[in-house]
């Protein structure tokens, strides 16, 4: 128990309060308990409380936006229960210098954990002044109980300029989530630069992360700003970390500690100001200990981490994203939308390997597709069916130059490299490729040469290369 505290309860739910008030009246020496935020400039007229607890929609207004004009010491810590559930709530609490948030239904021995730090004045950092005007869900739509984690997380980091690790499958919506913590953060008002570690040639790295003078290498006809200086004020986002080449890993870990880097040929020490962001949907500590990536630069990133739940696991949000998704189709042309119910039940019963992004691919598909206003469940089951078992794969391409990445790496790891690493995937992705096409044109080579666009003798020589034969492919 905390002698003499005073805890001062804001709950129009009279069924919550006395929860509230059973789990907590131990806690402290008084506990008092109004239902509205009248009641509650009324008691405060009269009284110092050492915690407030707060529901945010209340009958006669908003529990936090009203708070900073009611007379409270802005150091009191204030606890935001809300089963609003958006990043925006998640946000606005922190604007307030609320000491914690807690979604609604909340666990009693996580709310009494977050009381007992709270009085015993265990201050969170000082939370950044958040425009309200400005908060919305930046982008993110969902508020099943695990994204609450991520939105709690994402309004911690607002306040501080601390480096970022997102974890997530691929399509989870860590790109949404590294806007929406640059949105929020105290860099807001700086720009947001993207780049993305696996779409870029390994020796070319530095020089687009950090620039490079005129003549550093062949083909340096100019000075070039690097992603840090075009940063410089904002936010650094390096998406695909996991793919970053060894030596890049390095330079940016030294970038991070020091606060400084230098152009690639340039010898001036600059300055370094951006919050860096890095995002991956690999498995970040077999890399670690594989020795593809750098344990020392993965502790300095995932000081705080935010994991992305595959959509499996918020199955409740996937009607809120086929909304967002319709609204987004309709205002980019295409025609509005009903889910009939069992239609739904079926989209909320796949398991999307492409998480949200293959969620917003099928509802697209399926505003074009039915023929009716209200989507069925044979439209589903057609177009989840589509490519065959476990629904549309997410991005072809970027499956295959995962595939490819993967390969690749297992290939340079090998101690002996001869030269032979194009040709043997060629062979490989040739050899598929003509399988396929002569199995579908039942070995005419004519048509298999017409099909793939390449001249029938190169294709019948290649066949010849490969050991394939036409009539049994
Ligand atoms: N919670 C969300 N609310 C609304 N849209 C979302 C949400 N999550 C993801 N999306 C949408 O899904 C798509 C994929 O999201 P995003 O590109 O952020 O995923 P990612 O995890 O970065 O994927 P990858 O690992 O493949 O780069 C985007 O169109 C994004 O707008």
């Amino acid at each position: 128990m905390s002698d003499g505290k005073t805890i001062l309860l804001v709950e129009d739910d009279p069924t919550i309060a006395m929860i509230i008030r059973e789990t907590l009246i131990d806690e402290c020496a008084r506990f008092a308990s109004v239902a509205s935020i009248a009641e509650r400039n009324a008691w405060l007229a009269d009284h110092r409380p050492d915690l407030i607890i707060t529901d945010v929609v209340l009958p006669d207004g908003d529990g936090i936006d009203s708070l900073p004009g009611a007379g409270v010491d802005p150091e009191t810590p204030v606890i935001v229960l809300s089963a609003q559930n958006t990043l925006d709530t998640a946000v606005r609490a922190t604007g307030i210098g609320s000491y914690d948030y807690l979604p609604k239904p909340f666990d009693l021995e996580e709310l009494t954990t977050s009381v007992r730090a709270a009085l015993q004045r265990v201050r969170a950092e000082p939370a950044a002044k958040i425009d309200p005007a400005q908060a919305d869900s930046h982008g993110l739509v969902g508020r099943a109980p695990a994204m609450q984690a991520v939105y709690r997380t994402i309004a911690r980091l607002a306040s501080n300029d601390l480096a970022v690790l997102i974890l997530g499958e691929s399509g989870t919506g860590k790109e949404v989530v590294a806007r929406a913590i640059h949105a929020t953060g105290l860099r807001r008002s700086g720009p947001f630069v993207a780049i993305n570690m696996a779409a870029i040639p390994r020796e070319l790295i530095e020089a687009e992360l950090f620039g490079h003078e005129k003549g550093a290498f062949t083909g340096a006809h100019s000075r070039n700003a690097g992603r840090f200086e075009q940063a410089a004020g904002g936010s650094l986002f390096l998406d695909e970390i996991g793919d970053m080449p060894l030596e890049a890993q390095t330079r940016l870990l030294r970038v991070l500690q020091s606060n400084e880097y230098s152009t690639v040929g340039g010898s001036q020490a600059l300055k370094a100001n951006v919050r860096v962001i890095a995002a991956t949907h690999r498995d970040m500590r077999t890399l670690v200990a594989d020795g593809r990536f750098r344990e020392d630069l993965f502790y300095r990133l995932n000081v705080i981490p935010v994991t992305l739940p595959p959509l499996r696991d918020r199955r409740s949000d996937i009607g809120a994203l086929v909304r967002h998704f319709v609204d987004a189709g309709r205002h980019s042309g295409l025609p509005d939308r009903q889910f009939a119910p069992d239609a739904m039940q079926m989209l909320e019963r796949h398991d999307w390997p492409g998480n949200v992004r293959e969620l917003g691919n099928v509802v697209q598909r399926l505003a074009v597709l039915s023929r009716d206003t209200i989507v069925s469940v044979r439209d589903v089951e057609a177009v989840l069916t589509a490519s065959g078992e476990g629904g549309l794969p997410p991005a072809p391409a970027d499956s295959i130059s995962r595939a490819v990445d993967d390969w690749a790496r297992e290939q340079l790891a090998g101690d002996e490299q001869d030269g032979s690493i194009h040709s043997q995937l060629e062979a490989i992705v040739e050899a598929a490729l003509f399988r396929r096409v002569l199995l579908d044109v039942r070995g005419n080579q004519l048509e298999a040469a017409r099909r793939l666009g390449i001249n029938r003798n190169t294709l019948r020589k290649r066949l010849g290369q490969l050991d394939i034969d036409p009539a049994n492919p």
